[in-house]
C-alpha cells in the first residue's frame, strides 16, 4: 500500500501541492483527476522520486517508502521518452536492463507483453512506426516490464480513439489485478468513472474530494425524477422537496427524506399513471464541477 500523507510543494514562491493525501491500495485503480496545472504531474512525479518535496510523507505498507521501492514503481511519464527510432523489443529490452533484469529475464518478459499487448508482430517496428494507440501500449509495456509494485500512469488515455481506450482501459485492468496499486490522471470523467475503484479530485494544489463515485455522489443530496404525463401544479404545493426542473410531464426534485420522495409518488400516482420515478444517477462531471468549483 502506497500513501502519500500531506504532500506540500512549492516551485519558487508557488505553491503547487498543499497537504496533498491519498492512499493507493493493491489491486485497486485510483483515478487522478482535476484541471490543467492542478498538480497531477507535480504529485506523480513526486512519488517516483523525480520530484523532491517540501513537506509530508511518502509510506509503503506503513514505513517511510525506500528508494529500492520506488525504483521498483513503473512510470508511464506524461512526455513519454521512448525512443522514436528504436525497434520496439529493443526498448523494452533496455529498459528491462536499466532496472537490473538479467538478459535472459528480459528477453522472456518482452515477449510476454508482446504478446500480450498484441505487439508480436511490431517487435521490430520502430517506434515511429507504430500508431499513437500502440506507441502508447508499449509505453505501458516499459512500464512493466519489470514487474512494478505501483503503476504510476500520467494521461495513458490521452489522444487515444475508443478502441485504443477500450484496448488500454483492459491493459490497466489487468494490471491492477496483478495486485499492484494504479494511480493514473485523466481528464476523461466517463472513463474515471468506469476503471476506477477511487477518484481523487485535486483543485489548486488541493484535494477536494476522495472516494468511490457511490460515495462521491453520496455526499450529495439525491435527486429524484418522476415522469408522468401529465404532472400538475400540486408539484409546488409539496411539503419537503426542492424541485429543480419542471416540464408538463416531467418533474426533478430533491427530497428531504425518502419518506418526502414517497409522498410525491404517491400523490402523483393519484393523479394518473408514473412512467417513470428512479434516482437520477448524477454523472461525474457534475460532481466534479460542484467539487471544484
Ligand atoms: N519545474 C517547475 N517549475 C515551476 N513550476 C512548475 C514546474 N513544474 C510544474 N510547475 C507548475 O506547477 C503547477 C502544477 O503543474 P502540474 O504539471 O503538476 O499540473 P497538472 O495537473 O499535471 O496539469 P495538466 O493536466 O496540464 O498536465 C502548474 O502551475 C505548473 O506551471
Amino acid at each position: 500500500m502506497l500513501e502519500l500523507r500531506s504532500i506540500t510543494k512549492a516551485f519558487g514562491p508557488r505553491r503547487v501541492l498543499d497537504a496533498v493525501s491519498m492512499t493507493l491500495r493493491p489491486g485497486e485503480i485510483t483515478g487522478f483527476v482535476g484541471a490543467n496545472g492542478a498538480g497531477k504531474t507535480t504529485t506523480m512525479r513526486i512519488v517516483m522520486g523525480l520530484v523532491p518535496y517540501d513537506s509530508g510523507a511518502l509510506l509503503w505498507d506503513g514505513a517511510p517508502l525506500r528508494l529500492e521501492e520506488q525504483r521498483t514503481f513503473g512510470y508511464m511519464p506524461e512526455e513519454r521518452g521512448l525512443y522514436r527510432k528504436q525497434p520496439v523489443r529493443e526498448q523494452l529490452l533496455y529498459f528491462g536492463r536499466l532496472h537490473g533484469m538479467s538478459k535472459r529475464q528480459a528477453a522472456q518478459r518482452a515477449d510476454e507483453l508482446l504478446d500480450i499487448f498484441g505487439l508480436t508482430s511490431r517487435a521490430g517496428d520502430k517506434l515511429e512506426q507504430l500508431s499513437l494507440g500502440n506507441q502508447q501500449r508499449v509505453q505501458i509495456a516499459v512500464a512493466l516490464m519489470h514487474r512494478p509494485r505501483a503503476l504510476i500512469l500520467d494521461e495513458p488515455f490521452s489522444g487515444l480513439d475508443p478502441d485504443a481506450v477500450h484496448a488500454m482501459a483492459g491493459l490497466v485492468r489487468s494490471a491492477a489485478a496483478e495486485g499492484v496499486p494504479v494511480l493514473f490522471s485523466s481528464h476523461q470523467l466517463d472513463l474515471v468513472e468506469r476503471l476506477c475503484d477511487q477518484i481523487v479530485i485535486i483543485s489548486a494544489g488541493r484535494i477536494v474530494a476522495a472516494g468511490s463515485a457511490d460515495a462521491l455522489r453520496a455526499r450529495h443530496a439525491p435527486l429524484m425524477r418522476l415522469d408522468a404525463p401529465a404532472v400538475g401544479e400540486w408539484i409546488h404545493e409539496m411539503p419537503g422537496i426542492t424541485v429543480t426542473e419542471k416540464t408538463a410531464d416531467r418533474v426533478v426534485f430533491i427530497p428531504e427524506t425518502p419518506q418526502r420522495a414517497q409522498a410525491v409518488l404517491q400523490r402523483a400516482l393519484q393523479s394518473g399513471p408514473v412512467t417513470h420515478f428512479a434516482e437520477v444517477i448524477r454523472p461525474l462531471s457534475e460532481i466534479y464541477q460542484e467539487v471544484t468549483r
